[in-house]
């Protein structure tokens, strides 16, 4: 549904993305994580094309948006949704004149708009809000009118600009789950930037880590973060710089969906010999349907003739072995 190809983009001396490719599939959740700088907002620009890049392609729905311009571009643009983090409303409309705002842009005739905003505005769960004006909104009920309004035009994308970052931890959680729940009731495809992680754990069935401008990984949230070496687990089990005590090693374990109830260190004691002690131990449910669980385990390995053929064992029932 987004597909980026070697996009380049250059401010000055700053490279803002230096190559990127990515590539968003229809109905899912995708979110980009970066920190500060790292190119999140330029690329997520590039899409609806606020931002030409240098080079490369940006395709959207099988359109190169690049190439768009004048009316072209404007249908293309009113196909994509966008909410940002500090949610962009018109302070002197009411929450219903807001949602209404890109129906009446689109000609949409006062009829059409009134049944249309009171959908949209059960959709988010403020059917009762209508007549208020963003001021009395908490900023949490102010991000439902913002995406309501994204939604009006019946985009085929939904882009997301650090939607949950003003706001607090549980108000998070709720928008959170207000776009998955769109996502999976009306197949929306949903490109989110952000620099927190749980965003990307909680809703995002795919995700890239950029960096510098760079993709440093892609992939499925799920494959991620059964990966032993991905920088996806290192951030989400966050095991830090636990290590075994000289004479022994340190060796991370991924279990991935049934694994993760296995005796694994009972097998290592047992079969092995090997007095293996826990040092950290940390479990994520991935995004997606029935919820995939990962856990890590870090264990120090004591130094033995059989700890190599303990950690090949491990590796033939499918665990992932990462020795540190
Ligand atoms: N209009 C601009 N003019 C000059 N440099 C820019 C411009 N926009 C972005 N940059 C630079 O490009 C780099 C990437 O910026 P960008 O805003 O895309 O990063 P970001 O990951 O979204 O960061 P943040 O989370 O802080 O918004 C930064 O070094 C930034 O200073």
């Amino acid at each position: 549904m987004i597909e980026l190809s070697e996009v380049r983009k250059k401010y000055r001396d700053t490279t803002a993305l230096d190559g990127v490719d990515l590539h968003v599939r229809e109905g899912e959740v995708y979110g980009v994580l970066g920190r500060s700088g790292a190119g999140k907002s330029t690329l997520l620009r590039t899409v609806n094309a606020l931002e030409r890049p240098d080079s490369g392609s940006v395709r959207v729905a099988g359109t190169e948006i690049t190439a768009l311009g004048g009316s072209e571009l404007r249908a293309a643009r009113s196909r994509i949704g966008m909410v940002f983090q500090h949610f962009h409303l018109l302070r002197n409309k009411t929450v219903e004149a807001n949602v209404a705002l890109p129906l009446r842009i689109a000609g949409k005739n006062k009829g059409d708009r009134g049944p249309r905003v009171a959908e949209l505005l059960d959709v988010v769960g403020l059917s009762d809000k209508a007549g208020a004006y963003p001021a009395q909104l908490s900023g949490g009920q102010r991000q439902r009118v913002a995406i309501a309004r994204a939604l009006a035009a019946e985009p085929d994308v939904l882009l997301s600009d650090e939607a949950t970052s003003a706001l607090d931890q549980q108000t998070t959680v709720e928008i959170l789950d207000l776009l998955r729940r769109l996502n999976r009731d009306l197949g929306l495809t949903i490109l989110l930037i952000t620099h927190e992680l749980q965003v990307v754990t909680r809703i995002c069935d795919s995700a890239a880590i950029l960096r510098a401008g760079r993709v440093v990984e892609s992939g499925k949230v799920a494959d991620l973060l059964a990966e032993p070496g991905s920088e996806l687990g290192r951030q989400a089990f966050h095991l830090g710089d636990t290590a075994a005590p000289e004479a022994a090693s340190t060796v991370d374990i991924t279990f991935t969906g049934a694994e993760v109830g296995e005796p694994v260190v009972a097998a290592l004691v047992r079969r092995f010999d090997l007095d293996v002690s826990i040092l950290d131990a940390a479990v994520q449910t991935a995004p997606g349907d029935g919820g995939f669980t990962v856990g890590r385990l870090r264990l120090a390995v004591p130094a033995s003739p059989r700890t190599g053929e303990a950690l090949e064992w491990l590796r033939a029932r499918g665990y992932g072995v990462e020795e540190r």
